[in-house]
């Protein structure tokens, strides 16, 4: 069955100066996969990232996200086609209650009416297992339960495509397991890309697994192919 890409780059760059962060990525992302983005320090994950949501801008090429040149689209404007991110707690509101930080991000999807803000953020806070913490600000939370609200945060907007960037960071290894779960739930729903660096992770639950290194792609593929990629033992040798 031929699939539908939700989400495509081609020869997608980004520069800082001299610093070819992002080089003349094509990219493919099938509706439906969980594909995790792995790469060493410095490899370009973040930049790549920030090309697809619109925060950085591009030196040159393009984006596509459901059938659509969204190229030069606003960040605000491609959240509202359908996509959400979760940028290590930068879209967390310390003082707010973790309540009014899933609502914030519900609204956009929804609107302002309260019984509908209020089923959303309960059942986002629900699966991602912080209902006891509702009411207590997000400075309450250690550093991995902010990054689980951040995900509750774009459950409760509903999104086609859903990135996390380093979402295991500062999690216990017994939630990991859970987060493994979250996200194979939260499939079923939405396509996912992972930025991981936690490898046990990336090869539970990857369907398939793009490799940066120097900011071009050097190898993508099913978790095991990838494993056994020399090219890629070699780029991750003396880094991890
Ligand atoms: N705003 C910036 N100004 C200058 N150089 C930058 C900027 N952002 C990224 N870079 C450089 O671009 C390259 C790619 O960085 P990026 O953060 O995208 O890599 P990464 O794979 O996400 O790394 P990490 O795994 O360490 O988060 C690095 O050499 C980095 O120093």
């Amino acid at each position: 069955m031929a699939s539908v890409n939700l989400l495509s780059t081609k020869g997608l760059s980004r520069s800082f100066g001299g610093i070819r962060a992002v080089e003349n990525v094509d990219f493919e992302l099938p509706e439906g996969q969980i594909r995790a983005l792995i790469g060493p320090n410095g490899a370009g994950k973040s930049t790549f990232v920030g090309l697809l949501c619109g925060r950085i801008a591009a030196s040159s090429g393009s984006v596509r996200f459901m059938d659509r040149d969204i190229s030069n689209l606003p960040a605000h404007r491609r959240i509202a086609l359908g996509m959400a991110y979760t940028f290590q707690i930068t879209s967390v509101f310390a003082r707010l209650s973790l309540y009014e930080n899933v609502a914030l991000a519900a609204r956009r999807h929804i609107g302002g009416d309260r019984a509908s803000v209020d089923r959303e953020v309960a059942s986002a806070l629900e699966r991602v297992g912080l209902t006891e913490r509702t009411d207590q600000p997000a400075e309450d939370l250690s550093y991995g339960h902010q990054r689980l609200l951040e995900i509750a945060m774009g459950i409760a907007q509903h999104p086609k495509l859903l990135i996390l960037d380093e979402p295991t960071q500062g999690l216990a290894d017994s939630e990991i397991r859970q987060f493994n779960a979250l996200v194979r739930e939260l499939n079923a729903e939405a396509t996912i890309l992972l930025i991981e660096h936690n490898m046990d992770v990336v090869m539970e639950i990857a369907d398939a697994i793009t490799v940066l290194n120097f900011g071009e792609v050097l190898a993508e593929g099913e978790p095991e192919e990838i494993r056994r990629n020399k090219a890629v033992q070699a780029a991750y040798l003396g880094t991890d």
